[in-house]
């Protein structure tokens, strides 16, 4: 990316940067959120700033903007060679994956970027975005401090404006040890008969710097093990069953015409209610969400 054609915008990009910032700082004592690229060149890992330092919320994220370079300072793409059948295999491969691409990380603090771009000050400004000003800065080769200006990797760091969501789900996957154990089941969609088996869900993430957290996939799938059929709840489930009725209801061959209404079987002339509802259709979690109607449209005007 050439630097001449940002120079007319440096100054009234930075006034913009500035005059945001003061509003901000007057309004909301938040923190700094920074972003991080190699200028012409590229660093292959994410890395992350350490905001302890300066005891700001900040947030590191470096970028390829050039994939071609190959006088890189951090290890090699690692290739993914597991050839996996099972969904378990390649969830266990995914995660040896990110925590390869963990062990590769920069971890940098506020002040290596306030320090490598001199501060943010107007002269680093190289251009500013939807979500904040990028700033020119330098650090050193095979690490993360600060160098003399035009030594070392020059980088670009975007300082990430305070009430942007930016980076904000990365910020805070990266502080999450365990989570999310949560599974769900697919169930149909739109024209889809099928349901799908495939439990979806996070198995749990830690921290790349703390692998030790994560739990073996073996310990997951024995976790699992004992749950029931996930299937027969899904084809079972008052979505499922509603869903069914509808389609038949709806149906250019449905015999007498009768459209089900949610919560509601219509079979040979008599109503039934659903048997998956023991306490009536607000006993479901989807009753405020699925449509009483087919969302499909008839086709007529
Ligand atoms: N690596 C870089 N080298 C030189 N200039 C850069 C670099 N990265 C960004 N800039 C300058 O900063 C400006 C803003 O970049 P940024 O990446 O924030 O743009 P954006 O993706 O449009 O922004 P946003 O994601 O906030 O909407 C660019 O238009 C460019 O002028």
């Amino acid at each position: 990316m050439g630097l001449g054609s940002e120079e007319g915008k440096v100054k009234s990009s930075w006034d913009v940067c500035k005059s945001k910032e003061r509003k901000k700082k007057e309004g909301t004592k938040a923190g700094c959120w920074v972003k991080l690229r190699l200028v012409g060149s590229c660093i292959s890992s994410r890395s992350k700033v350490d905001s302890s330092v300066s005891g700001t919320s900040s947030h590191f994220e470096s970028k390829s903007i050039n994939d071609a370079s190959t006088d890189q300072p951090a290890a090699p793409v690692v290739s993914s060679s597991t050839t996996s059948n099972t969904e378990s295999n390649s969830s266990l491969s995914k995660l040896e994956e990110e925590l390869k691409v963990a062990s590769r990380l920069r971890k940098f603090t506020f002040n290596d970027l306030k320090l490598a771009t001199r501060n943010f000050r107007p002269e680093s400004l190289l251009g500013e975005g939807g979500f904040g000003c990028v700033f020119k800065g330098w650090i050193e080769e095979n690490g993360t401090a600060p160098v003399k200006p035009g030594t070392g990797l020059t980088v670009a760091v975007k300082t990430l404006n305070h009430d942007g969501l930016q980076g904000h789900k990365e910020w805070l996957d990266y502080n999450a040890k365990l989570s999310d154990f949560g599974l769900a089941k697919d169930g149909p969609e739109g024209d889809k008969t099928h349901v799908s088996t495939r439990v979806m869900g996070t198995y749990g993430y830690a921290a790349p710097e703390d692998p030790k957290a994560r739990p073996l996939m073996s310990e997951v799938v024995d976790t699992l093990k004992p749950l029931p059929n996930l299937k027969d709840m899904a084809s079972s489930s008052y979505y499922f069953q509603t869903m069914q009725a509808d389609r038949v209801g709806s149906s250019p061959n449905a015999k007498n015409g009768v459209r089900s209404q949610a919560g509601l079987l219509s079979r040979n002339g008599h109503q039934q209610r659903s048997f998956s509802i023991p306490h009536g259709p607000h006993a479901s979690p989807f009753h405020h969400q699925y449509p009483h109607q087919s969302p499909k449209p008839s086709g007529k005007p």
